[in-house]
């Protein structure tokens, strides 16, 4: 997942896109950049690293300007090398820089016809380089220098008829404005948000309603699956629906872990749909373990905090805090390597003994994926003297790969592929393990937003809502992308790929 924002403002915008990508932050620790337009040039700071290192003041003096975008990045594609790290940029047509959250499934497909028909080269391996590629030529023939809404929206209708995938996009157009858009079945999220001032109304778009919080802007909608939206420069705002067939089918991940529980997504609150879940999973859990003597349910921090507490409701069990989250280490889940990951659970989590010894503890997580964290979280219960340690999952079992912007190309990884529970119960040393049931988290999430149908759960079921995903793709991305194919050396030459950034005029 990554976290992209956009403003078109009657003052400088650095400082708010600073801002809002420190509460996107969850949705991508490697990367950050921000590029802003001032006096018809680009200023562009990215660097790998979280958004408080990658940004000092003598880079946030040079982002002059009063339109900007920035992003936050978690690879999915490509490699982890700072010249992938976004806003990209294509000086034809205007000057347009781009940001993506997302992932194409057809990017290997697109990446000839870029180069054979568009004479565009790509010099990175990252599909939102292609993708911004596919966009600006697309915009190539518009009529003037200063771009008409319709020209825009016909370009984004030609990205939609030969994009698949997922895709939340924020660009900025020199001597125009930003454009922002979403893909026909709204995977990822997108809001819109304006701002009065004396001098006018300001825009933003951004991955999650909290960034608008964060800077002072309130929210006006989600965008719509499918629809573009287009700021001038002068502020006036345009829209419109560029897709033939949209449906709304958010990716139920967002509100099972990625988005903050503080957002709103397509109309649902996220934390209110983590309650939901808490709730139901409790009544499971009443229904199915009545013989089990629970003492106390404990939260694995930090997202699981909002299911648990409702699971202890439900179950009339205490709650407790048994473990200490260290504020200064990220997320685990979205860290680059497996050796990383299991490293850094330790690290970030410790137990309180007393909460444990000598008790029955039903700890409660958001998500099991390849279980490096249950694992060593239950270890640790039983190290600090827990007699039984039953554990459950607000999410069902993870048996897919993503291909939609969550990096977990391989089924091999994941700790539910080809195993039943008992089983993944055994690899995890639980005394006890329980899954919400897929109709169960479906509702949860629906419970909020009747007029939702459907959400795209291909984690769960290996239904890809893109309809395009077959045996062949998943075994390119499983190979291209696994663990294995990442520690493989081809992959260290990658990450000396030529760092093409550029820092604008006054660099
Ligand atoms: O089975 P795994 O592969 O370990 O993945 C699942 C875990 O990773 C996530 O936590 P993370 O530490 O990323 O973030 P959080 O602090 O928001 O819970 C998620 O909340 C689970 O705890
Ligand atoms: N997680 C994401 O949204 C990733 C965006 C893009 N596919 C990249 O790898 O940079
Ligand atoms: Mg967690």
């Amino acid at each position: 997942m990554c976290g992209i924002v956009g403003i078109v403002a009657k003052g400088p915008v650095n400082q708010d896109l600073y801002d809002a990508l420190i509460v996107l932050q969850h949705r991508g620790q490697d990367a950050a950049g921000i590029m802003t337009i001032d006096d018809g040039m680009f200023h562009l700071r990215k660097e790998n690293g979280l958004v408080r290192d990658v940004f000092r003041t003598r880079h946030m003096k040079r982002l002059t300007g009063n339109v900007g975008i920035g992003h936050c990045r978690y690879p999915t594609a490509g490699s982890s090398s700072s010249a992938e790290a976004q806003p990209f940029y294509v000086n034809s047509p205007f000057g347009i820089s781009f940001a993506h959250n997302g992932n194409l499934t057809n990017a290997h497909e697109l990446q000839d016809e870029v180069f054979r028909i568009s004479r565009r080269h790509i010099n990175t391996t990252s599909d939102s380089e292609l993708l911004l590629n596919i966009f600006a030529h697309a915009l190539q023939n518009a009529a003037s220098f200063e771009v008409h809404p319709e020209e825009i929206f016909a370009a984004v209708e030609t990205v939609h008829s030969k994009i698949r995938g997922a895709y939340a996009v924020v660009a900025a157009i020199i001597g125009n404005g930003m454009v922002a858009f979403r893909d026909p079945h709204g995977i990822r999220p997108l809001v819109l948000g304006k701002r009065q001032t004396e001098h006018g109304d300001e825009y933003m778009v951004a991955s999650e309603s909290v960034a608008l919080d964060a800077v002072g802007f309130h929210f006006v909608r989600d965008v719509a699956p499918g629809e573009a939206v287009y700021v001038n420069e002068a502020g006036e705002l345009f829209t419109k629906q560029c897709a033939s067939k949209p449906s709304c089918t958010p990716c139920i991940f967002e509100f099972v872990y990625f988005a903050r529980p503080d957002s709103f997504i397509d109309g649902i609150s996220v934390y209110a749909s983590r309650v939901n879940m808490g709730r139901k999973l409790g009544e499971k859990i009443a229904r199915e373990w009545s013989d089990l003597d629970i003492d106390v349910v404990i939260p694995i921090p930090e997202t699981s905090m909002d299911v648990a507490l409702q699971i202890a409701n439900t179950l009339e069990k205490p709650y407790r805090q048994g473990f200490v989250k260290n504020r200064y280490i990220g997320r685990t889940f979205i860290m680059p390597g497996q050796t990383q990951r299991r490293k850094s659970v330790r690290r970030k989590l410790n137990a309180i003994s007393s909460e444990f010894k000598g008790k029955n503890v039903l700890l409660v997580d958001d998500s099991i994926v390849r279980g490096t964290t249950s694992e060593q979280i239950i270890e640790m219960a039983r190290e600090s003297g827990a007699n039984k340690v039953y554990f459950a999952s607000a999410a069902p079992e993870i048996r897919f790969p993503n291909v939609y912007g969550i990096d977990m190309p391989s089924a091999n990884e994941l700790i539910a592929y080809g195993r039943e529970i008992e089983q993944i119960a055994d690899c995890i040393k639980a005394d006890g393990l329980i899954f919400q049931d897929i109709e169960d988290l479906v509702e949860a999430v629906r419970e909020e937003n009747n007029n939702l149908t459907a959400f795209e759960t291909s984690v769960f079921t290996g239904n890809y809502i893109t309809g395009d995903v077959d045996q062949a793709y998943l075994e390119s991305i499983d190979k291209a992308r696994s663990e294995k194919a990442k520690s493989a050396p081809v992959v260290q030459e990658e990450l000396s790929n030529l760092e093409m950034h550029n820092m604008g005029r006054n660099a």
